[in-house]
C-alpha cells in the first residue's frame, strides 16, 4: 500500500504524513529531503543548482541514505572518514532559496523518483508529485493546501522569521514549484488553513477509511 500525501511548501505535509504513517505502523517518505540534501551539498561544493550532468557527477559520488523514520525522517551522507547527518542542514533558508532551481532539472527529478521508487511498500510519501509524476498507482492520495499567511505564521513557530518576508518566500517557492506541484484527479484537498495538525491527521485517515 502507498498513501501520497503533496502539497505545497509549509503545509504540513511532513508532520501529517508522520502522524498518518504512526496511526498506520508504516515508515513515511519525504521527497523533498532528497532534493534539498541534493541542494545542500551542490551549494556546499560550489557547483551551479543548473548544471545536471555536473550535480549528477556529485551526488554519483556521495553516499546519501535516507532513513525514512516514521518520527521524522533523517538524510546522512556516509562518507567513510566522516559520515555526517544532513538533516538540520537541509531546512535553512540558503537550501530553501535554491532548491527550486535544481528541482526543475528533469534529470535530477529522475534521481530522485528512481531511489523513490526503489522502496518497498507499505509506506507514505509526501512530497508535491507523489500522487502525479511518482505514485500514480497510490491507493489513497491527498495535497494539502493553506493560505500563504497562516503557513508563513506556522514556519517562523519553528524558525525565526519575520511573516512578512516567510509569507512572501513562500509564495515564490510555490510559484517556482508549480509545474510539478498540482493535485491528482482522485486526490483529496483539505485546505488545513482552519485546522489544527490532529485535525488535519484526522481527515486523512477519514478520507484512507473512505477508501478501504
Ligand atoms: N494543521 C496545522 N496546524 C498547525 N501547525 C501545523 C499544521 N500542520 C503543520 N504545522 C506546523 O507547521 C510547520 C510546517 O509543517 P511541515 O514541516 O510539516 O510542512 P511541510 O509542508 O512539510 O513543509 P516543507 O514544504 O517546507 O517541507 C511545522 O512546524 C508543523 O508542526
Ligand atoms: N516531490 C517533490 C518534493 C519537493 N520538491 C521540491 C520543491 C520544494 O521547494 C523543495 C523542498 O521540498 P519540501 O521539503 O519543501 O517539501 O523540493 C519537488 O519539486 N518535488
Amino acid at each position: 500500500m502507498i498513501v501520497t500525501i503533496d502539497g505545497v511548501a509549509a503545509s504540513g505535509k511532513s508532520s501529517v504524513a508522520s502522524g498518518v504513517a504512526s496511526a498506520l505502523s508504516i515508515p513515511y517518505v519525504s521527497s523533498g529531503l532528497l532534493y534539498r540534501a541534493a541542494t545542500l551539498l551542490a551549494l556546499e561544493a560550489g557547483t551551479s543548482l543548473s548544471d545536471a550532468p555536473a550535480l549528477l557527477s556529485l551526488l554519483g559520488a556521495a553516499p546519501l541514505r535516507l532513513e525514512p523514520l516514521a518520527g521524522g525522517n533523517r538524510i546522512y551522507l556516509d562518507t567513510p572518514d566522516c559520515p555526517r547527518e544532513l538533516t538540520a542542514d537541509a531546512h535553512t533558508s540558503a537550501v530553501d532559496a535554491g532548491v527550486s532551481a535544481l528541482a526543475q532539472l528533469p534529470q535530477l527529478r529522475e534521481w530522485v523518483n528512481a531511489r523513490l521508487r526503489a522502496l518497498t511498500p507499505p509506506f507514505v510519501a509526501e512530497g508535491r508529485d507523489m500522487g502525479t509524476a511518482v505514485f500514480p498507482q497510490a491507493r489513497a492520495k491527498f495535497f494539502l493546501v493553506a493560505s500563504p499567511r497562516v503557513r508563513a505564521l506556522r514556519r517562523v513557530k519553528e524558525r525565526v522569521g519575520d511573516v512578512e518576508a516567510v509569507e512572501q518566500a513562500l509564495i515564490a517557492r510555490d510559484e517556482q514549484d508549480q509545474l510539478q506541484s498540482h493535485p491528482a484527479a482522485d486526490a483529496q484537498i483539505i485546505d488545513t488553513s482552519d485546522l489544527d495538525l490532529a485535525g488535519v491527521i484526522a481527515a486523512v485517515m477519514a478520507g484512507l477509511q473512505e477508501r478501504a
